[in-house]
């Protein structure tokens, strides 16, 4: 090869990563995307890490810890303060069914915050095809349902309630079905209060704050911020039967709505905010910072 040629190509490989790191600097929706693309390349690269180990326990709840501790630095990576509130109410005797909304992927970080022992999360089927993340999970005892076939979903909740009781073990359901990133909540599934029904056991609602301050799809916006976490008070089962299901639904939805709509109200700009690990957060010190933007919206 001509040397001249090969001292030009030697020069572009170097100035490449110099490139890619002004523009991360200086390009919000670069940075954007590269923290979601980090995001997942974390998520793929601790699941095919840390199956191995999983699978010398074999598929158990208590490799929970496993995906807890894989995901648990996420947040200081990505400078995003966690503030928990009421998780007292989390500490209940027996199992319980966690319902929390679901706004996108990083929904992840707010629930290993706060996830007790013991409970898996149920998940849409498209997971297991992950390669090693569906493994991790497989792994952990996640539920997975087919959201396309009802009666085959309703007959994996029915075993779930049965495990419930039998193995002392609780369970975190998105009752949205599905991320929402909209400024109210999706109407709510009934499979998580069927479930609670028919396990006898209370349901605890979680309530995790709007993201909009740091994160926006929509807008390519990805900078530190502060996440809040609300657990209400547990609703009691006892003694309901299945037609008590629709209304239970709906009294469980109102109180998370309200409590969405309480903490959308709040700014969190005024907590002091994590450095993320990850390079630049959130320029505070402009008068037209990002977080200005999302905060106009509200
Ligand atoms: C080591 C490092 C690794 C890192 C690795 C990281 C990755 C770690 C990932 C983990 C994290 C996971 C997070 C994932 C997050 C999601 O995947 S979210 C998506 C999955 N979740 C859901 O879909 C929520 C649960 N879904 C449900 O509960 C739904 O009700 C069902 C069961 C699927 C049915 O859906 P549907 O038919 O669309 O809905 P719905 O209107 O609720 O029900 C229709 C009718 O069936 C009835 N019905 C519903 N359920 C029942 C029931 N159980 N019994 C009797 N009747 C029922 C209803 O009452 C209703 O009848 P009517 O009351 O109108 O007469
Ligand atoms: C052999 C195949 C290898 C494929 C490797 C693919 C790599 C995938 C990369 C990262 C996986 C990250 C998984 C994070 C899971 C986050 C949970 C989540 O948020 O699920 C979405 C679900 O709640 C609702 O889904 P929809 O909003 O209805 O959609």
């Amino acid at each position: 090869m001509d040397p001249l040629l090969l001292l030009l190509l030697l020069h572009g490989l170097l100035l490449l990563p110099l490139a890619a790191l002004l523009l991360y600097r200086h390009s919000p929706p670069f940075q954007f995307l590269c923290k979601v693309a980090f995001f997942n390349c974390w998520i793929v690269a601790l699941a095919t890490l840390l199956s191995p180990v999983a699978a010398l326990r074999g598929r158990s709840v208590e490799n929970m810890r496993l995906l807890r501790a894989a995901l648990l630095p996420l947040k200081h990576l990505y400078g995003i303060r966690m503030r928990v509130r009421d998780s007292e109410l989390l500490r209940l005797p027996g199992p319980f069914v966690i319902v929390c909304n679901h706004q996108a992927s990083l929904d992840l970080m707010g629930m290993v915050e706060v996830i007790p022992e013991r409970c898996v999360p149920i998940a849409k089927r498209e997971l297991l095809y992950l390669g090693t993340v569906g493994w991790a999970c497989w792994l952990s005892g996640i539920i997975f349902i087919d959201r396309c076939r009802r009666d085959a979903a309703i007959e994996v909740i029915a075993r779930t309630a049965s495990a419930m009781r039998q193995e002392n073990l609780s369970v975190w359901v998105f009752p949205e079905g599905t991320r929402n990133p909209g400024k109210s909540m999706l109407p709510f599934k009934r499979g998580a209060f069927h479930l609670a029904v028919q396990a006898q056991v209370p349901i605890v609602p979680i309530v995790i704050s709007p993201y909009w301050d740091f994160f926006s799809p929509e807008e390519k916006r990805f900078t530190s911020g502060t996440c809040t976490i609300r657990v209400l008070p547990r609703v009691e089962t006892l003694g309901l039967s299945p037609k008590d299901v629709p209304k239970l639904t709906e009294s469980v939805r109102q109180a998370m709505a309200e409590a969405l709509a309480e903490m959308s109200m709040s700014d969190h700009r005024d907590q002091d905010m994590e450095q993320p690990l990850l390079g630049p957060g959130e320029d505070r010190g402009s008068p037209q910072g990002q977080g200005d933007t999302a905060r106009s919206r509200k």
